[in-house]
Order: C-alpha cells, then sequence, then structure tokens
C-alpha cells in the first residue's frame, strides 16, 4: 500500500503489517530498507519496521513461560510473515492513520498454541509516524508471549552515531554470552552490537545528518543492534557493505519484560518516531 499526502508518503505490506518507507515532503526516508530486500510470500523483508509477534528472538532465549506455546526453531515469530488484513483508512489535511489486523488462530498452529487477536495501527503526519500493535488473548488459558517493533533506522555513518537515554540502565549482552552489563553514558557502536536494554524510556539518536526521538508505549525493554562486518556477510537479504548505514532500534517486551494476558485482556506496545 502506498500512502501519498501532500505532506508525506509512505509504503506498508499486507505481509506482516510491515512499513517499509516513510519520509516527510521533500526528506529522505526515517526508515532504513535494504537495497536486496526481497518481497515473497513467507518471506520476512528486511528493513523499515518488522513486527515480532509472539516471541521475539530465537525461542531458547525466550522464559519458559513464553517458549511452552512456541513450536518452530523460528525466529521473531510468525506475525511478520502472516498475511494482514486491512481494517480501515482514515485521512485528514495532516494527517493518515491506517490499521490492520490479524487473527492469530489455529491456522498457525504449527508455529505457536495460542489464540489472539491483533491490531496495528499506524499514524503519518508531517511530524512523525507511529505504529501501535495491541493483543488481545482470545484463548480461555492465559498466554506468555514477547514481542517488538524492529525498527530499522538509516545513519549517514554508524561509527558517528550514538543513542543516548539509556545512561545507567541494565542491558545483557547477546555478544557476551547473554551476561548482564550496566550502560555508561550513551550507546555507541565499534562493531557488531546486539543488546537487550532493560528500558522503555525515550530516546534521542543523533547520526551526522540529524536527530531522531523514539518514545515507546507499553514497554520496558529496547534492544540494540547492528550486525558488524562478519554478520552482516552472513545475514540474508543484506548487502556486506550497509552495516555502516542502519541500526536497528526495537521497542520491545523482552526477556523479563514479557507479557502475560488472559482471556480478553489487551495489551498495546508502541513506538512514536519524530525529527528533534
Ligand atoms: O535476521 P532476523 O531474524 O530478522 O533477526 C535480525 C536480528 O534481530 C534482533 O535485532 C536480534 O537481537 C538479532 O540477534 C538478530 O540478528
Amino acid at each position: 500500500m502506498e500512502v501519498h499526502h501532500p505532506q508525506f508518503r509512505a509504503r506498508l505490506f499486507l505481509q506482516g503489517a510491515h512499513l517499509t518507507s516513510f519520509a516527510p515532503r521533500d526528506e529522505s526516508d526515517w526508515l532504513w530498507l535494504s537495497d536486496t530486500a526481497r518481497f515473497e510470500p513467507g518471506h520476512a523483508i528486511r528493513g523499515g519496521i518488522p513486527v515480532c509477534w509472539p516471541w521475539f528472538g530465537v525461542p531458547d532465549r525466550n522464559p519458559p513461560e513464553v517458549r511452552r506455546r512456541i513450536k518452530t526453531d523460528a525466529s521473531h515469530g510468525f506475525a511478520r510473515t502472516a498475511l494482514w488484513t486491512l481494517e480501515d483508512v482514515r485521512e485528514t489535511a495532516q494527517e493518515v492513520e491506517i490499521s490492520l489486523s490479524l487473527d492469530a488462530n489455529t491456522d498457525f498452529a504449527d508455529a505457536w498454541d495460542g489464540r489472539a487477536l491483533l491490531l496495528m495501527t499506524f499514524n503519518f503526519s508531517a511530524d512523525g509516524c507511529q505504529a501501535v500493535l495491541s493483543t488481545t488473548s482470545l484463548g480461555s488459558a492465559p498466554i506468555a508471549f514477547s514481542q517488538a517493533l524492529h525498527s530499522y533506522l538509516p545513519t549517514a555513518d554508524i561509527h558517528h552515531t550514538r543513542i543516548e537515554g539509556l545512561d545507567d540502565c541494565g542491558y545483557v549482552d547477546a555478544l557476551q554470552d547473554w551476561s548482564y552489563r550496566t550502560q555508561r553514558g550513551a550507546v555507541r557502536f565499534e562493531g557488531e552490537t546486539d543488546r537487550i536494554y532493560e528500558s522503555g524510556a525515550p530516546l534521542i539518536i543523533t547520526t551526522p545528518t540529524g536527530n531522531r526521538k523514539l518514545t515507546a508505549i507499553g514497554s520496558d525493554s529496547t534492544v540494540v543492534w547492528n550486525p558488524g562486518a562478519d554478520k552482516a556477510a552472513r545475514l540474508s537479504d543484506f548487502p556486506d557493505e550497509a552495516w555502516q548505514s542502519m541500526l536497528c532500534v526495537e521497542t520491545a517486551n523482552a526477556l523479563g519484560d514479557y507479557r502475560v494476558l488472559n482471556e480478553g485482556q489487551s495489551h498495546t506496545l508502541g513506538v512514536m518516531i519524530e525529527s528533534i
């Protein structure tokens, strides 16, 4: 789907409720999309904002309550490759709102044992974009799940990019045997980086060409990822040099921040991306 508004543009896919592009008029894209991304049924798009649900990362790294319902080895769940349904499009002189739904029912029984209804709502304006994912449990037994809005952001140079807002925050470093560390100062990138921070605080991302503010809703964990040179060479749909011009800042409910819903209960996870 393409959004052509006088003040901004966006592109999203029914597969995965996946936003791959957003920019106010006359600006370059606020989201990074791989030059070698594939757009094929059942294949995750490399870039934009993949929706990781109902688990984040590899199943084995999830808490037992979450893992118990997972029936596959695949990373990041099935919502990012499932076909969503367009629910509504609203347009005003300032804003466009698009909502999509996914009925996570027994069609996905090979991947997950659970029942839930997802609603993803995007809001676009000249000031920025917002992605909000609500999960409503429909099963009689409680569901435990983890998730992330896995935003890929562009930078002119990863070596001159920093994230502020995580100073003094604890994190788990997936590259240091999943050990627990404490952040000192801003997050900077010196190579492969893969961390889950115990925070959902607002973040300022500074790149050589400008700043973005990310504000989370319903999140107490944030993933910061850059594949670095070696992993970039192994990664699917990812040019070897591209790690120098992107970073992922993922608004999450991961590790101990997983959520549990009883029948009829809902949880909302969202991210607002603005320029400052
Ligand atoms: O290749 P994917 O399944 O899309 O995962 C891409 C990346 O997602 C997250 O950021 C994880 O923390 C990384 O460990 C993983 O490599």
